[in-house]
């Protein structure tokens, strides 16, 4: 479904890899310098075999070894100073992607296009692997190849000839790998992938899995993935290693017959000793990078896999820029004509809702199942976009808002209230650090703290899916408390009193009644007729549409005479029970 978005930019990923051309630049210049200093071992061998030896000069000797070592000593620098460009590239993609990374899994999650938004995450540590990794070196390699072809043509044409016939071969090798080992392996590579999310996914739900003996129906799923994912990791596995075995062995046979026409060409005086060994090195030095292509083809293929992954989340996940703040918002709330259709649906889930509240005004939301309460709570809050209308809080769009000031002047109670792995504490503050005498007004006012008292670390006891287990009351509370954090001026509560005993419903009656006398405007959406009388105006909704709007009173009214007109009502609050429970 559509997002709450500010703008139409799609460019964080883009962006985070331009900043890298630089870096990529002046990788490609320093591998030049590298290059020219891996002819210095040849160079300095020529000179030995063909004029050392045949002059007997021991100063020529002691000046060369002091020129190669100053040029291999250069070179050790360079290799250092290239991988340190490579691991601060790694990092800095790192800090670019973090967070757009991170709103985009959140958005992919939202919208229901991933199903393992973790996966995102792991592919941008990946691909910072891959950067700061070996493999990513060998195409700069290669790219000098023309380099040592020439130096080669300089030796002795043949010497050339033999060395492009030679790039050629494995050229030739590494385009194989690419068509007959890329697709296995990259298939195999997504289908781990969502093997991995699928199964993740199901053991989130750990307790139904044991309790209902689910689990050898999940293995079976998780093994039939297993086996489509390891048969495309051996076939492609084989092939490229079949290629690379290949590519082996001929780049030694390659080497063996360049020392052969070099001792051909010796014997018949048309070059010198010394040549016919650089010309060995320095073809085993141009073909290295295309024999290190082809073994570490399946990083290669898992790096374009991580890249497409996570340009297409990235990108699809339009960028949101700081939007409007309202220094001192009021809480004046103007819905209008809010329409929603959840995308791929043919008919709206909301249809033309329109109403408004003045600041410490209290909205109930009531109406049988399915009946949309839910989504106009998410489009409230800006957590979807709608597809008509606008949910205007303060005169301003909510999905224009700064996501991190509009946290901070709303407070949401989700029908599941999502606590998050971390400490009480966090939880009641939004995950960020803040004053501890805030963290315990909240809790307060939702009238937790006793209960977070004795617990065992008080305060600072681990919640979330790895600490703690809380009951579905304690959490509802605590959920209670984190949406009253920081006294917000409008708040939205989905179904606050679900999981609530009689004396929580009355605490959170008192926390609403106060929170009201503060001027913060608050909807409440309910199944359970006990708690609209705290509201002064209430909303009920039927298959996407206003049934009713207006202050308690009227509405109760006509709920009321509407029941007594059916045969089957049950007449007062009920009626409101019937409209809620049907
Ligand atoms: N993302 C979606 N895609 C398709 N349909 C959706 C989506 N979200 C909600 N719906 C549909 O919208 C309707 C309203 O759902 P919603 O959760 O808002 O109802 P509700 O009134 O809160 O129900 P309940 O009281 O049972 O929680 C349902 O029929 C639901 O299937």
């Amino acid at each position: 479904m559509a997002l709450a978005k500010s703008r139409t930019d799609n460019t964080a990923f883009e962006d985070a890899i331009r900043t890298l051309r630089g870096g990529f630049v002046f990788v490609a210049i320093l591998t030049a310098v590298l290059c020219l200093c891996q002819l210095i071992v040849p160079l300095f061998m020529i000179q030995v075999y063909d004029r050392v030896l045949g002059s007997r000069n021991m100063d020529t000797l002691a000046m060369l070894v002091v020129v190669s070592a100053g040029g291999l000593m250069l070179l050790g620098s360079l290799d250092y100073i290239r991988s340190r460009v490579y691991h601060v590239l790694g990092h800095r993609l790192m800090r670019r992607l973090q967070q757009p990374t991170l709103q985009a899994a959140v958005d992919g999650a939202l919208e229901g296009r991933t199903s393992n938004p973790g996966q995102a995450l792991r592919d941008l540590t990946e691909l910072r692997q891959f950067i700061t990794g070996s493999a990513i070196n060998v195409p700069f390699e290669a790219m000098f190849t023309p380099l040592f072809l020439a130096v080669m043509f300089l030796m002795h044409p043949v010497y050339g000839f033999m060395a492009l016939f030679a790039a050629f071969l494995l050229i030739s090798l590494s385009i194989a790998m690419e068509i007959v080992a890329r697709r296995p392996l990259a298939e195999a590579n997504e289908a781990a992938v969502k093997s991995m999310g699928a199964t993740s996914a199901a053991l989130r739900n750990a307790e139904v899995i044991q309790a209902m003996g689910m689990l050898p129906a999940i293995a079976g799923r998780w093994e039939k993935d297993q086996r489509r994912v390891l048969a495309g990791l051996d076939e492609g596995n084989q092939r490229s290693r079949a290629l690379s075995a290949t590519s082996k062995t001929i780049r030694y046979m390659l080497q063996i017959a360049m020392l052969s026409i070099g001792a051909i060409l010796v014997i018949q005086r048309e070059a010198t000793p010394g040549t016919m060994v650089a010309a060995s090195i320095i073809m085993g030095r141009m073909l290295l990078p295309f024999d290190q292509l082809i073994e570490g083809w399946r990083q290669w293929v898992s790096a374009r896999g991580t890249y497409r992954r996570l340009r297409e989340l990235v990108g699809r996940s339009e960028t949101r820029h700081a939007g409007m703040s309202l220094a001192n918002p009021e809480g004046r709330l103007n819905v209008e004509r809010l329409t929603f259709v959840p995308p791929g649906a043919d008919r709206p889930v909301l249809r033309n809702i329109s109403f408004s509240l003045e600041p410490g005004e209290v909205l109930g939301v009531i109406g049988p199942s399915a009946a949309g309460k839910s989504t106009l709570a998410r489009l409230l809050v800006g957590v979807w976009r709608p597809t008509g209308g606008a949910v205007y809080l303060d005169g301003q769009n909510v999905v224009n808002w700064d996501r991190a000031a509009f946290g901070r002047a709303v407070g949401y109670l989700p029908q599941s209230v999502s606590l998050l792995d971390g400490s009480v504490r966090d939880n009641i503050s939004h995950m960020a650090p803040a004053d501890p005498a805030e963290v315990v007004a909240a809790a307060r006012r939702a009238d937790v703290h006793e209960t977070i008292g004795a617990l065992p670390h008080g305060y600072d006891t681990e919640i979330g899916e790895q600490g703690y287990s809380l009951s579905g009351g304690q959490r509802q509370r605590i959920g209670l408390a984190r949406a009253l954090f920081g006294s917000p001026v409008f708040m939205v509560l989905d179904e606050p009193n679900a999981n609530l005993d009689q004396s929580g419903e009355q605490a959170l009656m008192n926390a609403l009644a106060a929170a009201k006398a503060d001027g913060t405007t608050i909807i409440l959406i309910t199944h359970r007729p006990s708690i609209v009388g705290v509201c002064d105006k209430l909303l009920v909704l039927r298959e996407g549409g206003m049934a009713q709007f207006g202050p308690r009173a009227d509405v109760l009214r006509s709920v009321t005479a509407a029941s007594k007109n059916d045969n089957n009502a049950v007449p007062g609050q009920g009626g409101v029970a019937r409209l809620v429970k049907s």
